[in-house]
């Protein structure tokens, strides 16, 4: 080893790194760089996983750019810091190391970020520093002197707004600079050097480049007063969410109207235009009726989405953690849980994914267990055509009764969230309880731009997952519901064709399980494409009722069909199963490659089965005795 003399010539620079503290804007600058549309949040712990893209630098030079889960200190406790830490140090498998890494730091909290820059100057890497939400920093009248910085650090230093057009044009530049000449790294320390020193070190160059702390805004005081109170905090939060599930409902009804005309009419017109043949079956009843059943949704799921992406980006979700800390507490999850959870909303995998910022593992496995009890947004559609059909739309005290069914069932994923975490804690005999420890970011007012994207986002997964994996599922359950065909001789009068084909023989053959519960035929067959995405069930349903129907007008009116068909003790076991709805199976996945293990997996799907069968079970014979 030759010795460092302080500047070691380390080109070509082929890829960059973006490390610093949670939530300091690394994944908004990664996104500005690159064009990539990854999660950006106002809260810590966001990115768990590292996510590679490509920038292009005016010169014509493509470097490779790795976002990171943020990281306090070099020394990781948690599985995301983890990842950040191996890919620093070149040691994930079949991996290089970053070529230099940026330093992205919030500029209205250097206190803190600075340390991990010192950190990370101590492994003698390329380093360059970007001082991030500079905006912010002005607005609060923040002044810092970035070249007096740059001396303390001896490294350089850019200033970036991550979340403007153009705000990294400093970062882009320094980039180009440093491609055509060598850039600075201080030598590698391998003295240790104590928490105390660290701090020591900060706090004098703090005072030389930050003289004034900012102060922050007594809005921001005056607002979690109210917030984080005891007992207004719980009546904001109910009502937040109240809202949201009311305009689901309410908002959605134009939109979802627009969409089931635009699908009735091109049923119509296909029926106009192609002579009678299985191509046009194939067209009117498995794609029109079933993937067109589907997308109905789209409306309500995105109104779901607007409402949580503005609670993410405003910093309110971590304050709803503290306050629910103390209640998750008593059932065994760890505050932490809150986002995980909340992510779930969305899809389980997400919101498993993000249990990697829980560093205790018995918490963490509580939390990926109960996980999918939180109603994700496949759930949706089979709610609302439920619902739709079988809950009249009447007002209770100005309040739609749809809406309030609708609050009901994700009330009661959460409940059971609760009690299978505390049946957790006692069988595991869990450890004490462990206070939060979570930053509160500043309230922001939600980004415009961030919403347009998340929103954007949204859409493009529902409509991929439509087209993609929904649409080949429906064309399999339209050809397995259509053939074998029934045989010569048969005529309606002896029960609809789809009863002699594979799916009819499969849904008879699955009543011995589920007709206790009061599933038909029919539902037993849309529960089987169900397991690899559950919106299909919607569509399954469309399918087989328009096959089993005399003409093809179900297609474009599922609801009324069952409203007819179903005893209302079906619809709700129905529901009732799909609070627990047990079989998705990316979920069951996502929890092998997270837990590495079989076993969690296979608990999993056992004991959710069981509480659906029993739930819906429960919910029939219920429903059936009241008379329903
Ligand atoms: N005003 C302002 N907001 C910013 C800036 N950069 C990021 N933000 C906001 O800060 C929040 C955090 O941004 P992220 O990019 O998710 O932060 P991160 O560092 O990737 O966070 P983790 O993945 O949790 O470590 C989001 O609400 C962003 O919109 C900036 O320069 N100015
Ligand atoms: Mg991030």
């Amino acid at each position: 080893m030759s010795q460092s003399l302080g500047v070691e010539p380390t080109l070509p620079i082929r890829c960059i790194a973006l490390v610093g503290n949670p939530n300091c804007g690394k994944t908004a600058l990664f996104n500005l760089l690159t064009g990539a549309r990854q999660k950006v949040a106002n809260y810590a712990g966001v990115t768990v996983e590292r996510k590679v893209g490509l920038v292009h630098l005016h010169n014509g030079q493509t470097v490779s750019v790795v976002d990171l889960p943020g990281a306090y200190s070099l020394t990781a406790a948690t599985p995301d810091e983890q990842v950040t830490l191996e890919v620093i140090e070149g040691r994930r498998a079949g991996e290089d190391t970053p070529d230099a890494i940026v330093a992205v730091v919030d500029a209205t909290n250097l206190r803190m970020n600075l340390r991990l820059v010192l950190e990370l100057k101590r492994l003698g890497r390329p380093l360059l520093v970007a001082v991030n939400m500079a905006d912010v920093a002005r607005a609060q009248g923040l002044k810092i002197d970035l070249a007096r910085l740059a001396i303390e650090l001896g490294l350089p230093v850019v200033e970036t707004v991550a979340i403007k057009h153009n705000g990294h044009a400093q970062l882009l530049a320094q980039l180009e600079q440093h491609l055509a000449q060598p850039w600075p790294s201080a030598p590698a320390s391998t003295a240790s050097a104590s928490s105390a020193d660290l701090q020591r070190e900060v706090r004098r160059i703090l005072a030389l480049v930050a003289p004034l702390a900012p102060t922050l805004g007594r809005f921001q005081y005056r607002l979690d007063a109210v917030v984080m109170h005891p007992v207004w905090g719980l009546v904001v939060l109910a009502a937040v969410l109240f809202l949201i599930f009311q305009a689901v409902f309410s908002w959605a009804n134009w939109p979802m109207d627009a969409i089931k005309g635009a699908m009735a009419a091109v049923g119509d017109w296909i029926l106009a235009h192609m002579a009678s043949g299985p191509l046009r079956s194939l067209l009117v009843d498995g794609v029109v009726a079933g993937v067109g059943g589907v997308l109905v949704f789209m409306p309500q799921i995105l109104i779901l989405f607007f409402f949580i992406l503005l609670l993410e980006d405003s910093g309110y979700l971590p304050r709803a953690a503290f306050l629910l800390d103390n209640l998750m507490g008593k059932v065994g999850l760890s505050g932490r849980a809150f986002i995980p959870l909340l992510s779930s909303f969305a899809c389980a995998i997400p919101g498993i994914m993000a249990t990697r910022t829980i560093a205790n593992w018995k918490d963490r496995l509580a939390t990926i267990m109960v996980a999918p009890l939180m109603t994700c947004s496949a759930r949706l559609p089979v709610y609302a055509l439920l619902i739709g059909a079988f809950v009249p739309e009447r007002r209770l005290g100005g309040l739609s009764l749809r809406g309030l069914t609708l609050f009901g069932l994700y009330v009661a994923g959460v409940v059971s969230a609760m009690g299978v975490a505390w049946v957790f804690k006692r069988v595991w005999m869990k450890d004490g309880y462990q206070p939060l420890m979570l930053e509160l970011p500043p309230y922001r007012r939600p980004s415009l731009r961030n919403l347009a994207q998340g929103l954007w986002e949204r859409a493009h997964i529902f409509l991929r997952r439509v087209g993609g994996i929904i649409f080949a599922l429906m064309v399999v359950l339209w050809f397995l519901s259509t053939y074998p065909a029934p045989p010569a001789g048969w005529d309606a009068a002896q029960g609809p064709a789809i009863q002699y084909s594979f799916a009819g023989m499969m849904g008879h053959a699955l009543q011995w399980i589920f007709a206790p519960i009061g599933f038909n035929w029919q539902i037993s067959i849309a529960l089987v494409p169900g397991m690899a995405a559950r919106e299909v069930v919607v569509g399954a349903l469309g399918t087989v009722y328009a096959l089993s129907g005399v003409d093809a007008s179900v297609a474009d009116a599922l609801s009324p069909v069952i409203a007819q068909g179903w005893s209302l003790a079906t619809a709700y076991a129905l529901l009732a199963w799909f609070v627990f709805a047990p079989q998705c199976l990316s979920t069951l996945a996502v929890v092998r490659r997270e837990t590495n293990s079989w076993r969690y997996p296979l608990f999993m799907a056992a004991y959710l089965f069981v509480l659906a069968y029993a739930a819906a079970f429960a919910t029939y014979r219920i429903t059936l005795w009241l008379g329903g």
